[in-house]
């Protein structure tokens, strides 16, 4: 069963504060949806209308093509961790579990598949409330489990999480993306994920900024650059200067050159007698193809925690 998240001109607006602004997009099945934007953009607001727990003043939200609230068994549909605290703290992992099935008319056996697939085997008998922030967001993703569904989405999982748990996160999710799941993934900083989504919708300020594919955002903002390390920065310089390339000094003896191929600044160099120790064509890290993406949005200009105001 495939089932897309759909977002269609949602709006919702708190007293003075337009929190989402007409948005729209989409969380295609066998894909990781990154959902990007600084802290107070509207992530979370819109997540909560995806789930029907805040009513939009206009538009819909969609799972399947029907409202979560229309489904008659949800976590069969979309699986959802939104805050991972939401749970009693003297109630056993095992158990909370347990009480989420049995409310979702889920078989008691899906409960120890899921403890395993998120590594909670040996705390599961343990109460919730003496778990570490990186086992409290395993128990929240294996509720999201629970119902098997087509659809998942998870708000900022890896925040606060240590390297360790960052990476068992990123791997999950491109493991249930790979699954045919459509997985959608808030973050308010693009570098948690680096390698970890397949597309991209940025927001600021309720509004959609860039809807684009992570391989094709990162190619358009590598643009032709290329990086050479130099003893001689300023002969190298002036003779790629003198080809037409734009160059630019960067840290220690590195220059950053465009607008001249690779191969012809190898020849440009090697006709002027100029040493080089290495040349690599530019990758743009996501968190550059960001900043680019977002030049002129001064909001997100503070850099990463920069409110949405
Ligand atoms: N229940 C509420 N009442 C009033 N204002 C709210 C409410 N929920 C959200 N807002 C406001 O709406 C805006 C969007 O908030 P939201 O939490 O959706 O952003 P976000 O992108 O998830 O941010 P963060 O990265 O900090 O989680 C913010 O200005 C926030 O203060």
């Amino acid at each position: 069963m495939e089932a897309t998240i759909e977002v269609r001109g949602l709006r919702k607006r708190f007293g003075p504060r337009l929190a989402v602004d007409g948005l729209s997009f989409t969380a295609a099945p066998g894909l990781v949806t990154g959902f990007v934007g600084p802290n107070g953009a509207g992530k979370s607001t819109t997540m909560r209308m995806i789930l029907g727990l805040d009513r939009p003043d206009e538009g819909a939200a969609l799972v399947g093509g029907r409202p979560y609230r229309s489904l008659r068994t949800p976590l069969c549909h979309l699986g959802a961790m939104l805050d991972a605290s939401a749970v009693h703290p003297a109630r056993r992992a095992r158990d909370h579990l347990r009480w989420l099935a049995h409310a979702n008319g889920i078989p008691a056996r899906r409960v120890g598949e899921v403890i395993e697939l998120a590594g909670l085997g040996s705390v599961a008998n343990r109460p919730a409330g003496g778990f570490s922030l990186g086992m409290r967001q395993r128990l929240g993703i294996a509720a999201a489990l629970l119902g098997d569904p087509p659809a998942l989405m998870f708000d900022e999982p890896v925040n606060g999480l240590d390297p360790e748990g960052v990476a068992w996160i990123r791997g999950l999710l491109r493991s249930l993306a790979a699954q045919g799941r459509a997985v959608l993934v808030s973050s308010h900083l693009m570098s948690e994920l680096e390698g970890g989504a397949d597309h991209l919708v940025v927001i600021g300020r309720g509004r959609v900024i860039a809807d684009t594919g992570v391989a094709e955002l990162l190619a358009a903002a590598s643009g032709g650059r290329t990086e050479l390390r130099t003893p001689d920065r300023q002969r190298a310089m002036t003779a790629l200067a003198r080809e037409g390339a734009e160059v630019a000094a960067a840290e220690r003896d590195a220059v950053t050159v465009s607008g001249l191929p690779a191969e012809r600044i190898i020849e440009v160099l090697t006709a002027a007698r100029v040493p080089f120790t290495g040349i690599a064509e530019h990758r743009a890290t996501l968190e550059e193809a960001y900043m680019e993406l977002t030049r002129d949005a001064v909001e997100f200009r503070a850099g990463t925690g920069g409110e949405a105001l």
